[in-house]
């Protein structure tokens, strides 16, 4: 969508280059504006970090780098909702509250879905390096 005219409704992206843009911002806006995101793209980069001290296997690569990106995309869902939520209303209302939560729990799952991935495959090689 071109939003450059602020009194023109948006016009459909003529361009894959125009698609991965505005997709890029929508990344880079979740990134700046949101703590969490933050947060979790550094878990990802220790993940990394220690993957490739640990050479990781690429079975054991493949957890690793889905589990941290459905963190990073339920992150970006969870902003969206709360945005959506936001434009709807800012008044009090018990709904807004229970999507919101909702959306908030879907990034509690995956993360605990990621701590459970990165124990399994990390804790065992950490242990046998001091054992
Ligand atoms: N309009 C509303 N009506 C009722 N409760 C709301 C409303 N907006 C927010 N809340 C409550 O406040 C909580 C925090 O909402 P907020 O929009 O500040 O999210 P946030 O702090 O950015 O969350 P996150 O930590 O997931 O990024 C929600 O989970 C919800 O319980």
């Amino acid at each position: 969508m071109d939003l450059s005219d602020k009194n023109q409704l948006p016009q459909k992206n003529r361009h894959y280059s125009d698609s991965f843009r505005y997709a890029f911002e929508g990344v880079k806006t979740t990134f700046q504006e949101e703590r969490n995101m933050r947060t979790h793209v550094l878990a990802g980069v220790i993940a990394l970090l220690l993957g490739l001290f640990l050479s990781l296997s690429i079975a054991e690569w493949l957890w690793i780098v889905l589990s941290s990106f459905l963190v990073f995309v339920m992150e970006i869902l969870n902003t969206v909702i709360e945005n959506l939520v936001d434009l709807v209303t800012k008044e009090y209302h018990p709904l807004a509250k229970k999507v919101k939560d909702m959306a908030a729990g879907a990034v509690l799952s995956t993360t605990i879905f990621a701590v459970v991935t990165g124990l399994l495959i990390f804790a065992p090689k950490i242990i046998q390096l001091f054992f």
